[in-house]
């Protein structure tokens, strides 16, 4: 395996994890915060507590706040802010790389959708990065908790992108004995997965709030996929992603993890929590809760069914009750599974 200099823009939970993997495989990896106090924690004490608590992360990270001096000579770039901080940061950038005249791979590990314009991750970093800048654009997706990734738990994820030999060459620098990277073509049905789990987590928290067990689960998670594939293949996804890491795969691990954001924000709605109070307590992005709206409006505007991201969306913006919610779903009309 070659040594490669990676640069990783966001200092969180996943940023932090993703960082971690890549120095454990020897690379130069620069993790870049717009935290000075962040970037402070990581060189002086090789800990980020806020968002890893006391996992100690390899001595080989240097944190930067100079997004310049991150990305500079940087073979591969990963993008793991928060879904509304993209375009800015996607736009800081693209100034640097203009300013030393540098392309890289530029693979997001954001899991969301733009509100107002729907768009992908992948496709807000189309529209913000020049063609010229970039040597293949991608994102990481699959099953992967970052409390799960940094403690060294088996972790199968996928990148995907449209330039194979970019996915590969991501693959090969992330790949190790605890952590394996597939590559994928399908960046649509990736990024629908991806971001259209978190809604169906936020369901099962509620679910579990309420005491149900595996029936209920089981309706929630093989309902919830469908609805997630019949929105992925209106947008031109492959059905058969919806099988793998970024569907199915991460749908379980989100849905029934008490690692997940998503997952605890349902419960704490089902337990009758305010969702500004589930957000504030909660000091990380919960994305299913914005992505929740976008997903409500795309299915109303291409008329596609999504009856429980329409429940999720009424929960949580409309302050209707779990239950009822639940009644709601339940006393549809009867009809025939497949379609
Ligand atoms: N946490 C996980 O296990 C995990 C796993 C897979 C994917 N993801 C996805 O990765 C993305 C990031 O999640 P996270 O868990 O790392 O979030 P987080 O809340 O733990 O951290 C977000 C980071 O982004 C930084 N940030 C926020 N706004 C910024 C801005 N405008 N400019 C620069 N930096 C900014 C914050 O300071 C913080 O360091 C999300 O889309 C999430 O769905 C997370
Ligand atoms: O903690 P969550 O709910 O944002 O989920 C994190 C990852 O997306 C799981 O793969």
């Amino acid at each position: 395996m070659s040594n490669e200099i990676i640069a990783v823009l966001g200092a969180g939970s996943w940023g932090t994890a993703l960082a971690n993997v890549a120095a454990e495989n020897g690379h130069d990896v620069r993790l870049w915060s717009h935290r000075a106090s962040q970037v402070a924690e990581i060189n002086e004490t090789h800990l980020n507590t806020k968002y890893l608590g006391d996992n100690p992360l390899n001595e080989g990270i240097v944190g930067f706040s100079d997004m310049q001096s991150a990305v500079e000579n940087a073979d591969i770039v990963l993008s793991v802010v928060p879904t509304k901080a993209t375009r800015e940061v996607a736009q800081q950038l693209v100034t640097v790389l203009a300013n030393i005249d540098h392309s890289v791979i530029l693979m997001a590990a954001t899991k969301g959708l733009e509100p107002g314009t729907y768009k992908r991750v992948s496709e807000m970093l189309t529209e913000e990065v020049p063609a010229k800048y970039l040597k293949g654009l991608g994102v990481i997706s699959g099953p992967s908790h970052a409390e799960g990734v940094i403690k060294h738990d088996p972790t199968l994820v996928s990148a995907a992108s449209k330039d194979v030999v970019a996915a590969e060459k991501v693959q090969a620098a992330f790949s190790n004995q605890v952590f394996r990277v597939y590559t994928n073509t399908d960046v649509i049905g990736a990024e629908i997965g991806g971001a259209l789990k978190n809604v169906i987590a936020i369901g099962a928290g509620a679910l579990a709030s309420l005491g149900y067990d595996a029936n209920a689960k089981a309706a929630l998670f093989t309902r919830g996929l469908a609805e997630i594939s019949r929105l992925g293949q209106a947008f031109g996804a492959n059905p058969i992603t919806f099988m793998g890491l970024s569907g199915v795969g991460d749908l379980f691990a989100t849905a029934t993890s008490v690692h997940s954001r998503n997952f605890r924000a349902g419960v704490q709605l089902g337990e009758g929590k305010k969702l500004s109070d589930v957000i504030e307590d909660m000091g990380m992005v919960i994305e299913g809760i914005s992505t929740t709206k976008v997903a409500h409006e795309l299915a109303q505007k291409k008329h596609i069914e999504m009856p429980i991201t329409s429940a999720v969306y009424r929960v949580l913006y409309d302050n209707v009750d779990v239950k009822e919610a639940i009644q709601t779903l339940m006393g549809r009309p009867v009809s025939q599974e497949g379609k």
